[in-house]
């Protein structure tokens, strides 16, 4: 039985709202039955629409802590940020409200900043309530990377470490990545992509194909840890 359920929109704005409804649903679920919600989210370019849509969501906002699933090893104020992506987009509206516990910490390298980044994510309540995912062309997710130089360790099911740098000659910056057993370790897990190229790639992978076999993408589909719901818009 597949573990991966695939939603497809016709556009990217339907996707966008379904996501943020679902995933506003799943966070006053959980602050109904615990008295607080933990989501971690992605950067990059993906997930900018449903941010702004989830923002908007009435709920108990100042219940809610908001961590990364990955950053690019650079200050908030660059453009290339997670953190700053979260900031300018998310953490708007309603949402302003809520707790943000970021990756950088301002340390010169990741290698660097890896205690007090372990430390901010080990302090929070497990399981997270929801993950949100994104993927590169390149089958990256997280900072899994391909050619990664922590990539086996970051994708060790039994690995303990919550976080881990990683360099990889596709990903431009140092990085930092919570690891495969953390992001794992949710109650709602969404795969969030647009474009065929991205479709495709997950139908490879999906399928079990020689040359999928080298996508980290693979280590969140091909998993029966939990579910993963696929949003996918052209
Ligand atoms: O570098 C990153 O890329 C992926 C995918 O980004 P997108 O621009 O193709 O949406 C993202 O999921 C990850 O968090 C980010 O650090």
């Amino acid at each position: 039985m597949s573990n991966v359920t695939t939603h497809s929109f016709t556009n990217c704005n339907a996707q966008a709202v379904a996501l943020a409804e679902r995933v506003a649903a799943q966070l006053r679920e959980a602050i109904a039955a615990r008295g607080h919600a933990v989501i971690a989210v992605s950067g990059g370019s993906t997930p900018r629409d449903f941010f702004a849509r989830l923002s908007r969501e009435a709920l108990d906002w100042a219940q809610v802590t908001i961590t990364l699933v990955d950053e690019r090893w650079v200050p908030d104020t660059d453009t290339r940020s997670n953190a700053k992506l979260v900031e300018t987009t998310l953490l708007q509206n309603a949402a302003r409200a809520a707790r943000f516990v970021p990756l950088y910490t301002g340390a010169p390298t990741p290698e660097a900043g890896l205690a007090e980044a372990d430390a901010r994510i080990a302090a929070l309540p497990v399981p997270f309530d929801v993950v949100v995912l994104g993927m590169g062309e390149d089958g990256h997710t997280a900072s899994f990377f391909p050619g990664g130089d922590h990539l086996a360790a970051a994708l060790d099911p039994q690995g303990t470490a919550k976080v881990l740098p990683m360099q990889a000659p596709g990903a431009g910056e140092p990085r930092i990545t919570l690891t495969l057993p953390v992001l794992l370790d949710t109650r709602a897990l969404y795969l969030l992509v647009s474009g065929e190229k991205k479709r495709d790639l997950l139908a490879d992978v999906r399928l079990g194909l020689a040359e999928a076999k080298n996508y980290p993408v693979r280590a969140v589909v091909r998993q029966d840890r939990v579910p993963l719901a696929v949003y996918w818009c052209p």
